[in-house]
């Protein structure tokens, strides 16, 4: 199968942003990127690290980097974001300009179940921080998004199946021309 243009998934932390993108690239045959990653590679340190040495200003100007690239690719890719990526404006406008925004929702307390190494994600290791963390963000993710689909007590190959389906009726995934 073929993208149209390319497609984000947001969501706070423990969403399953990684693990949907990566089964539904895998079931349509397309590529997936995830944003963490790529720019861990990039910039050859874990996100904790830069978080540890230039604090969040320093994380989040390296993001907008890596989306800007990554949402300017020949081939459109399956993208899945960092869970902050909604916060600065300038990204918020690169995912409405340049692609569809797919919505991952999920409740803190479901998303703490989820995460069992939360060493490495700098911003969920308070509970009732990462609740108001969440509250905040939710607008934000909305705002954002072309679909919203709720993960509450769904595995990640049904959510991935929900979310194929949407982009198929949206027309953004379709049959690769021969
Ligand atoms: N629907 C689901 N049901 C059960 N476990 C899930 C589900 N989605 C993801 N998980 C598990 O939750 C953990 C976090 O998932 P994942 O890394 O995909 O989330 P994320 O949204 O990418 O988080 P982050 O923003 O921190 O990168 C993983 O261990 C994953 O296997
Ligand atoms: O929600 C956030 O602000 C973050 C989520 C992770 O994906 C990482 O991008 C980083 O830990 C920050
Ligand atoms: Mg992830």
């Amino acid at each position: 199968m073929q993208l149209a243009c390319p497609v984000f998934f947001v969501g706070f932390m423990g969403a399953g942003k990684t693990s949907v993108a990566r089964r539904l690239a895998r079931t349509c045959g397309i590529s997936s990127v995830d944003m963490d990653t790529y720019l861990e590679r990039r910039e050859g340190k874990r996100v904790k690290e830069i978080f540890a040495e230039g604090g969040e200003d320093a994380f989040r100007a390296i993001e907008t980097d890596v989306l800007r690239e990554l949402s300017s690719k020949e081939e459109p890719l399956v993208i899945s974001c960092g869970g902050g990526v909604v916060l600065r404006e300038e990204n918020r406008e690169i995912l409405a300009e340049s692609g569809f925004v797919v919505h991952l929702q999920v409740t803190v307390h479901e998303a703490a179940s989820r995460i069992s190494d939360k060493s490495s994600r700098p911003l969920f290791q308070d509970i009732d921080a990462a609740r108001k963390r969440c509250l905040e963000r939710a607008p934000l993710y909305s705002g954002v998004a072309d679909v919203e689909i709720d993960t509450a007590g769904k595995s990640v190959p049904r959510i991935a199946r929900e979310v194929q389906r949407a982009l198929e009726k949206e027309g953004v995934l379709c049959q690769r021309r021969k």
